[in-house]
């Protein structure tokens, strides 16, 4: 007797990730590879792409789903045949994120710019069913009336869904050609879970170890950020390797200390993962921020982040003026600018109200921070 639909259905996790610029193409690659070969889940991996149109006139979905290779933001690499590109997030919600059979769960990746993310959540509200587990790679936080949000946590909030974090030191352009990387998942409490998007995302140039600390490994990923642009100035003023080390140093303290300030729960031993000190190092000598913040300090303030931005990145999206702009606001709101001295001189110089110079000159601020060192 042939089985019935169901007996035939294996219990296969689908999966798709939201957003498809250079990290999220080489997300959708590394995950691509190994559901074809993990038998828990099905090939096919669902990319949503942000529509747009190329200056050929294709659409750059139909140019990812012709020639498997997203042009725009990862030009040179194949994805794998069994990445999908889909632009349309809502319809692509109905279908995608429905459980097949009763038996399948969903895995959702988010891996947008952060500052897309809010408008995303509410497109999706009401569209996910069933049981469905999500994973933020977003470096960044919102800040709302009542104080920040992590970006893990608007996914939770706003869609009503477990989601854990992977960060690390992760540039986009070496892992898509498989050069050695590790990386961090950071869980809340179902290590079975965490052990399932480690996973997902192993291979053997990708190393992925879970911990229990999904704020910890998130502020790290997200306040990095915010020192490379650091790192970018004094690179940009040519202060030498002394001096960047220095602001490393002093950007890893405030790290820990404010993410300590910000949730208890932080633990230590997180900044010694990939998410926490290599992401930093290897932010800080070759990321987009420390690039763009190179150019901005050499041009003296004179020409803008955003036009910057424009210019050199071709439509990849900074993160750490936006999020030092947000670090800024709830340090000014809890009334902790001043054990913050690094990370405020970055959004006062961002904004055009110090020098690039001042991210060395204002170091005689830096030794309040030991006020909060005590204190944490
Ligand atoms: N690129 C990298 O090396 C790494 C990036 N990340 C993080 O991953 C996240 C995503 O960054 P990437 O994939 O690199 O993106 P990206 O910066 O390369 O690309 C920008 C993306 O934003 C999309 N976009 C533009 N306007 C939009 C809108 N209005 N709504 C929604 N999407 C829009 C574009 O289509 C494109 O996919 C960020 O939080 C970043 O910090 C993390 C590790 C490494
Ligand atoms: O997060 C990153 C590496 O882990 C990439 O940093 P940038 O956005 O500065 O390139």
């Amino acid at each position: 007797m042939a089985p019935s639909m169901e007996e035939e259905a294996p219990s296969k996790s689908r999966v798709t990730v939201v957003g498809s610029g250079n990290w999220g193409s080489v997300a959708a690659k590394l995950i691509a590879s190994n559901t074809l070969t993990l038998p828990s889940f099905h090939d096919e991996v669902r990319m949503w792409v942000f529509e747009e149109t190329l200056p050929s006139g294709e659409k750059l979905t139909d140019v990812i789903n012709r020639t498997n290779e997203n042009v725009k933001y990862l030009p040179g690499i194949k994805l794998g045949k069994n990445v999908i590109a889909d632009p349309d997030l809502e319809n692509a919600g109905r279908s995608m994120f429905l459980c097949f059979y009763g038996t399948d769960a969903n895995m959702l990746v988010f891996v947008t710019p952060h500052q897309f993310m809010e408008g995303i959540c509410k497109r999706l509200v009401g569209k996910i069913k069933g049981d469905v587990e999500a994973i933020s790679l977003i470096k960044g936080m919102e800040v709302k009336m009542e104080g920040p949000c992590m970006i893990s946590t608007l996914i939770s909030q706003q869609l009503g869904l477990n989601c854990c974090v992977l960060m690390g030191a992760n540039i986009a352009n070496e892992i898509a050609v498989e050069k050695f990387s590790e990386a961090t998942v950071g869980y809340r409490e179902s290590r079975e879970i965490a052990e399932k998007w480690v996973q997902l995302f192993s291979t053997p140039y990708f190393i992925v170890t879970a911990v229990q600390d999904v704020e910890g490994v998130e502020l790290c990923g997200t306040l990095k950020n915010v020192v490379a642009i650091a790192a970018g100035f004094v690179d940009g003023l040519e202060m030498g390797n002394n001096t960047k080390a220095a602001i490393m140093r002093i950007g890893l303290r405030e790290m820990k200390a404010f993410s300590k300030m910000l949730f208890s729960s932080v633990k230590d031993s997180t900044f010694f993962e990939s998410c926490g000190v290599a992401d930093l190092i290897t932010t800080c000598l070759g990321g987009r921020n420390r690039k763009v913040a190179d150019a901005f300090a050499r041009n003296g303030g004179k020409r803008s982040f955003d036009e910057l931005e424009a210019e050199m990145l071709q439509g990849q999206k900074l993160q750490g003026v936006s999020t030092a702009r947000e670090v800024y606001e709830v340090l000014s709101h809890r009334g902790w600018l001043e054990l913050f001295p690094l990370f405020a001189t970055v959004h006062e110089i961002c904004v055009g109200r110090l020098p690039p110079s001042a991210i060395v000159e204002h170091s005689e601020r830096i030794p309040k921070l030991s006020l909060v060192e005590k204190s944490t």
